[in-house]
């Protein structure tokens, strides 16, 4: 967003030369932008294709109302794209500009942190499932599920509330950063956000890892006790083939969450700490240094957008209820794909 040395820097930072400090290169103007349209197009298409599938599905467990909360988040994060692009091609007014800092991006960071705390949730659950497979839900659990849900949207609505309040200040030049709309608050809160961000996903990371270690633990156990070739049980009661191929499929499935989480995420939190110090303490760094942190970060930041076309195929891999619903709406046989997706369901531990 910034082109000129006529833009203020953050508070602290040294002035700066034009030619060296502007963000206004080619990745930012125009390959950026254009990834972005083809990922909102993308997303738009496969986010409205779950929303409409997930009308249909009732919240009958706690994974489903875990992965409605995702469909959600998804559907705002990729409604915030167009502002994105039109920004960042510099195709938007001043106006405009100031509601992508306050607004858009602030939705944007909103949704990604709402999908990461559910993926959190999914992998506990999904854990529970696997060690104590009869153990089923009720009313009450589904009720507390939905609670939950809903407080976790109003922590990260309240935590993130202040960067839209803090962001007032009104722009000295056409050419600016979120951060020169910031009050010294605004920017003191910002990291305060930035950090508490870093705690949740490194924290839902290390969740998911031991979830899925603990699956995939108690799966080998369960397989090899039984005989190969054979029809078996797993640990849900529910009955699988082969049991080397069941172990394939299961494997297939834990590694497309975590390759969603590690691709998606891991990159971005590792960008973010030097690009967040840039913005706050910018005595810190040179010209081109900011830049070239910048640039990390909106590299990075592009593989997390990924995250809202990649949670539709982890809906159709893992959700037997979102396949089955699907496939009814498209007139499909129920088996349709199923070389490719298992016999996983919400119920079965090959899944999530
Ligand atoms: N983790 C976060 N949660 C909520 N809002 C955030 C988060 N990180 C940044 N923001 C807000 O999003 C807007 C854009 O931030 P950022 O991407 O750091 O700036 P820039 O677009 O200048 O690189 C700012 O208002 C900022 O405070």
């Amino acid at each position: 967003m910034e082109t000129n040395t006529t833009s203020p820097p953050f508070p602290g930072s040294h002035s700066f030369n034009n030619s060296t400090c502007s963000r206004d290169n080619l990745l930012k103007t125009v390959v950026f932008p254009v990834l972005y349209s083809f990922l909102f197009l993308l997303g738009l298409v496969l986010n409205s294709v779950a929303v409409w599938v997930f009308f249909r599905i009732p919240s009958k467990s706690h994974f489903i109302i875990y992965l409605k909360n995702i469909v959600v988040a998804d559907v705002i994060m990729t409604f915030t794209f167009p502002f994105k692009v039109l920004s960042d091609s510099n195709m938007a007014s001043t106006g405009l500009r100031i509601f992508v800092c306050r607004v858009s991006s602030v939705l944007f960071y909103l949704t990604m942190y709402i999908s990461i705390l559910f993926f959190g949730l999914i992998s506990i659950d999904r854990c529970i499932k696997t060690l104590r497979p009869f153990r089923g839900t009720n009313a009450a659990r589904l009720v507390r599920r939905k609670l939950l849900s809903g407080a976790i949207w109003t922590f990260l609505l309240v935590l993130c509330l202040p960067n839209v309040i803090l962001t007032c200040k009104t722009p000295t030049s056409p050419y600016f950063k979120c951060g020169d709309l910031k009050t010294e608050a605004g920017l003191y809160w910002h990291q305060v956000v930035n950090h508490v961000c870093q705690v949740i996903f490194w924290g839902n990371l290390v969740t998911v890892i031991i979830s899925y270690t603990l699956i995939t633990k108690e799966l080998y156990r369960s397989y090899s006790r039984s005989t190969g070739g054979t029809i078996s049980r797993a640990p849900s009661g529910a009955s699988t083939r082969k049991p080397h191929r069941a172990k394939r499929k299961m494997s297939a499935n834990v590694f497309l969450v975590l390759a969603v989480f590690f691709v998606c995420f891991v990159p971005f939190h590792f960008a973010r700490v030097p690009y967040t110090m840039s913005q706050t303490q910018g005595f810190l760094f040179d010209c081109k240094l900011k830049l070239f942190f910048f640039q990390l970060k909106e590299s990075t930041l592009f593989l997390s957008s990924l995250n809202s076309v990649l949670d539709p195929l982890i809906y159709f891999f893992l959700c037997k209820s979102f396949r089955t619903t699907l496939f009814k709406a498209l007139r499909l046989a129920p088996g349709t794909c199923s070389r490719l997706t298992g016999r996983g369901s919400e119920d079965t531990v090959s899944t999530i």
